[in-house]
């Protein structure tokens, strides 16, 4: 073995290690929130391309976001690997997609739409109904869930009586509009994001020169969140993958929060069934929280199907979990600003603190009191960082002085490009600017975590490979985050608010299921804390006089 992959082994624990050596075969991992599943994949990736075993270009990474897909390139790329392709599910899809289709079909693949509701709008017009907003939304969902449930639309009529009830669309009219809507869809030569994977698992199993061609680009799969995948995400799975099992799964059983929109984490917990030759590792020693944070989320999730015991390895003293009650939400609201406004002072980065809710609407509360205490904050998956337009004047600046040419210090040629895009030395006042300061002045702490002698070239190119891969700069705003977006991240302050029954778990999770659901989205933000983890709730709302969630006594925190 090389010195250069024995090294990358040498960041790992003994099971960590284990996966990172196991680079052939049927793998499932089974990690417990923390437990390093990032570094034991992206490590087992890089092992296996600096070992010799895996050409680079014949991996591909599937993450559950892009964000997360930009992360993994990002950390391969510190692990000097270049070249694995990461994307999601549906970024893969769509590329093969539009690869296939002039080839198969002719012409260009049909176009997709950027999101269901107008559509669906149309579809029910034409059939003399009217809906508000709320419902149409619910109606996207599901047609979602059928189509990412694999379900003909003649079978989703037969099975209607399982399905929720939507206020005013009764079993019949459900299915006139699910039929409306793909006959709009297909009048006007337009797919859906679902249609994607639909239309391009029936190619792979139509044309056996598409599959070979998929199957001869991508060698060695690794998919991460394998808990959430849909049946017709594992469907496609097993059509890239054809008669070869050279993929990695990795997951867990406490984590799958999206079982709403038709995932399942079947495929996770049942690998082992449809690769009988699978090997099966796992991981439950947690690196990210405290003793106290890691003894909460095992009591939370005692006794639980395919839950896995944590055992924290960070062992020094630390403050135990808390649990304030308010009054109303915007006493909550004020309170959470306050002890965050005293974190900031006591010395934290804002980018280390993050507010965690149920349902977005939650958002702008909390916004408005960070706001008023002057506390930068930014909602997570409003705006992508290299979407914003003053992020993308400042990179064009930046590539046109490289092209140019300057041999000034990096600092100063980037904060010189990054004033003409409206950035000083001092941060503005209020909330937009203030956001559109700290934008940009995070891709100057970028162009002062360089090494002393990169150039203005070298930086001009790392922020464009940056920019290609969706890999954020650490951005010095305050999070606010619905849970579900939250996945996979991690803050030294993780403040959980609307802990109250009916907001969390939200009111319409009813059956044990879904009740069962609201507990692993509680599961997930609870472990995204390292340092603290501060819950709360409040009693008033609507009118309506609510409990503490249950999940804050079964965690154990108390008042
Ligand atoms: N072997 C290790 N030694 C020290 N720290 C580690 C080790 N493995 C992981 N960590 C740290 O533990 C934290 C969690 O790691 P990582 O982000 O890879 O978690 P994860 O398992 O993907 O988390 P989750 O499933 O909760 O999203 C990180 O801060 C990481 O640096």
């Amino acid at each position: 073995m090389s010195a250069e992959a024995s090294a990358i082994l040498e960041a790992l624990d003994p099971d960590q290690r284990e996966i990172a050596e196991a680079l052939r075969g049927p793998v499932s991992v089974l990690a417990g929130a923390g437990t390093g599943k990032t570094r034991a994949i992206t490590h087992r990736i890089a092992y296996g391309v600096r070992s010799g075993v895996y050409d680079p270009e014949r991996v591909l990474a599937v993450t559950f976001t892009r964000k997360a897909a930009g992360e993994l390139q990002g950390r391969l790329r510190d692990l000097g690997v270049e070249g694995v392709r990461a994307n999601t599910f549906h970024g893969a899809a769509l590329a093969q997609l539009g690869h296939f289709w002039p080839q198969f079909v002719g012409g260009d693949a049909p176009k997709l739409i950027p999101g269901k509701v107008a559509t669906i709008s149309h579809a029910v017009e034409a059939l003399g109904l009217r809906f508000g907003a709320e419902t149409l939304r619910d109606l996207a969902a599901e047609i979602e869930w059928r189509k990412v449930s694999m379900i003909s639309i003649d079978e989703y009529a037969h099975r209607i009586d399982e399905r929720p009830k939507l206020v005013g669309v009764d079993a019949e009219k459900m299915v006139a509009i699910q039929q409306g809507y793909q006959h709009v869809l297909e009048e006007r030569r337009q797919i859906d994001f679902e249609d994607v994977l639909v239309l391009l698992a029936g190619m792979l199993e139509v044309e056996p020169r598409a599959s070979l061609q998929v199957r001869e680009r991508y060698r060695f799969f690794t998919v991460d969140e394998f808990q959430d995948v849909s049946p017709l995400q594992h469907h496609l799975l097993s059509l890239w993958l054809g008669a070869r099992d050279d993929v990695c799964v990795v997951g867990d059983a406490s984590q799958t929060i999206y079982s709403f929109a038709g995932a399942a984490s079947k495929y996770l917990l049942g690998f082992g069934l449809e690769y009988p030759n699978a090997r099966e590792f796992r991981l439950e020693r947690n690196y990210r929280s405290v003793e106290p944070v890691v003894h909460s989320a095992n009591r939370l999730m005692r006794d639980r199907p395919g839950a896995l015991h944590l055992s924290p390895m960070r062992t020094e003293v630390a403050p135990q979990p808390t649990f304030e009650w308010f009054a109303t939400e915007q006493d909550e609201a004020r309170a959470v600003a306050q002890s965050i406004a005293t974190a900031l002072k006591a010395g934290t980065p804002a980018s280390e603190i993050a507010v965690l809710y149920r349902t977005n609407a939650q958002s702008a509360r909390i916004e408005e009191s960070l706001t008023n205490e002057g506390i930068p904050s930014r909602v997570h998956g409003a705006q992508r960082f290299f979407d914003r337009a003053d992020v993308r004047r400042a990179i064009l600046l930046i590539r046109a002085q490289a092209k140019a040419g300057d041999s000034r210090p990096l600092f100063q040629v980037v904060s010189d490009m990054l004033r003409e895009v409206g950035w000083s030395t001092k941060p503005p006042q209020g909330a937009a600017e203030r956001e559109k300061w700290e934008a940009l002045n995070s891709i100057l702490a970028m162009a002062d975590d360089q090494s002393p002698t990169t150039s203005i070239v070298e930086f001009s190119e790392e922020l464009l490979a940056r920019q290609r891969a969706q890999h954020e700069p650490k951005f010095e705003a305050v999070t606010l985050s619905a849970v579900h977006a939250a996945k996979g991240l991690e803050w030294k302050f993780v403040h959980v608010v609307g802990m109250s029954e009916g907001i969390f778990p939200i009111s319409h999770a009813v059956a044990e299921h879904e009740i069962e659901e609201e507990r692993r989205l509680a599961y997930v933000a609870f472990t995204r804390a390292r340092d603290e983890l501060l819950v709360s709730g409040y009693q008033s709302a609507a009118r309506v006089s609510r409990r503490p969630s249950r999940f804050v006594s079964e965690a154990g925190i108390l008042r």
